[in-house]
């Protein structure tokens, strides 16, 4: 049973059937590749079966945590960059609601996100917002020392220790980390944190499965086994099914005769404002896998029907080297019928007798024929509601693409050496203790630009 249907029927006018069959040799190649761990980067293949065998102790411990959370705190606040928080807000948004902390039963915990920008206004107005709410902090970094996520921490600690003295403080945080290494797993031993552990063999933007997700999803009530009973389906879909039946192996093949054509840039659009951290999650996931030695799909996102009103513009008839994948949602939770009225001065009587949804659902198919027209290959991802275990096989499916979309491109999917550039630039004018070398020259530079 999968809860994903990949619909490549919007590509039927720009991708050809023989072209799909010439790539079947090097998917399947890719696809042993990545099973088998021999393919570039397999030291961050951990995620392939991370949900099937999840170990049993460990979901204990998320789970007495995030109890203790939710007894301890109004408030948790939830700091790190990148793979680090994404897949816990993405998660969020999907199984909740981006209005999560509006919408909350009584006693049950708000979620908050810092440690993913350097802004002082976004963290004192979140400050703010905590106000005399007691909070907990769990701070997540596989590295232990992203600048971002590490200054963050530090405001947040001086907030705790201020509010509930070093003790307290240190009660009421957990440092999800490397499991030996790292300026945060020393840290936390040495003060006695609360930790959960980031594997090994599991990078950053593969990492929403582990503790880097799971603590803060079960923390907002969601069902973390059953998101993992997704993941594991998704597994048992796409790891040995061949082509015909692997929607995996399919999404992977069109993007790539995709790109080959031309279409460089990929749009994740989905007409539910709920998946819009879902994109930005599959950003990470897209970009850092795919983007390097000059190659890759540039990964980018839209939110119908809002964006049709900014940038739909462009998508329609700008530069044609854009695709789209259409996350649709087929069944949402709840539906409203459009209200009637007598006077009809407004003019929508033409809805009355209709749901909103139908007019959601009406309003993507006519834009989809639109963009096609426009020049704009349509693939759609089918999923036929937001629930625990189709949130766990979408994730599986958008990270065996990738890693296979990568093989096929000949590029490590695992590793991000590009992302190191802005941090030397970035540290070098910081005067950080080892750049001195670069400080000056950086400095020069920069009265140049
Ligand atoms: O968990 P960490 O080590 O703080 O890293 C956060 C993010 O930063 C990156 O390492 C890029 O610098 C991402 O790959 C990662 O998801």
């Amino acid at each position: 049973m999968t809860a994903i249907q990949f619909d490549s029927h919007g590509v039927k006018t720009f991708i050809k059937e023989h072209e799909y069959e010439e790539l079947k040799p090097q998917l399947a190649m890719a696809q042993k590749l990545l099973f088998e761990k021999k393919g570039a980067g397999s030291d961050y293949t951990d995620w392939v079966n991370w949900a099937s065998n999840f170990d049993q102790q460990e979901l204990q411990e998320i789970q007495r945590l995030a109890k203790k959370v939710q007894q301890q705190s109004k408030v948790l606040v939830v700091i790190g960059i990148g793979g680090s928080y994404l897949g816990a807000k993405m998660a969020l948004d999907f199984m909740k609601s981006p209005w999560y902390n509006d919408l909350l039963e009584d006693g049950q915990t708000k979620i908050y996100f810092a440690g993913n920008n350097l802004s002082a206004m976004a963290l004192q107005q979140l400050l703010r917002v905590i106000g005399d709410q007691d909070f907990s902090v769990n701070v997540i970094s596989k590295s232990g020392q992203t600048t971002e996520a590490a200054l963050s921490f530090r405001f947040f600690k001086q907030a705790l220790e201020e509010r509930y003295g070093r003790e307290g403080a240190v009660d009421r945080i957990i440092a999800t980390t490397d499991q030996k290494k790292g300026t945060l797993r020393e840290e936390a031993d040495t003060a006695g944190y609360e930790t959960l552990v980031v594997p090994d063999g599991i990078g950053g933007r593969f990492s929403v499965l582990t503790a880097v997700g799971l603590l803060p999803m079960a923390v907002a009530g969601i069902d973390i086994e059953k998101v993992l009973a997704g993941a594991a389906a998704g597994e048992e879909n796409y790891r040995s099914a061949n082509f015909s039946s692997n929607a995996a192996l399919q999404y992977a093949a069109s993007r790539r005769i995709l790109y080959d054509k031309g279409y460089t840039t990929e749009i994740l659009a989905s007409w539910e404002p709920s998946l819009q951290y879902f994109a930005e999650w599959w950003k990470q996931l897209m970009g850092e896998s795919e983007g390097k030695n000059l190659k890759g799909i540039y990964p980018s996102s839209a939110n119908y029907s809002t964006d049709l009103h900014s940038f739909g513009q462009y998508i329609q008839e700008g530069r044609r080297d854009l695709f789209e994948t259409v996350v649709r949602v087929d069944e949402v939770a709840s539906d409203l019928d459009v209200p009637k009225t007598p006077e009809n001065s407004d003019g929508l009587a033409y809805l009355e007798g209709k749901t909103l949804d139908q007019v959601n659902q009406t309003a993507a198919d006519g834009v989809a024929i639109a963009h096609i027209d426009g020049g704009v290959p349509n693939l759609a991802v089918r999923i036929a509601k937001q629930d625990e275990r189709t949130l766990g096989e979408l994730i599986y499916f958008f990270e065996m693409s990738v890693a296979i979309s990568a093989y096929l491109f000949g590029i490590n999917p695992f590793n991000q050496p590009g992302v190191e550039a802005y941090k030397t630039a970035m540290f070098a004018l910081l005067e950080k203790p080892g750049y001195e070398s670069e400080s000056q020259l950086y400095k020069e530079r920069l009265k140049n630009i």
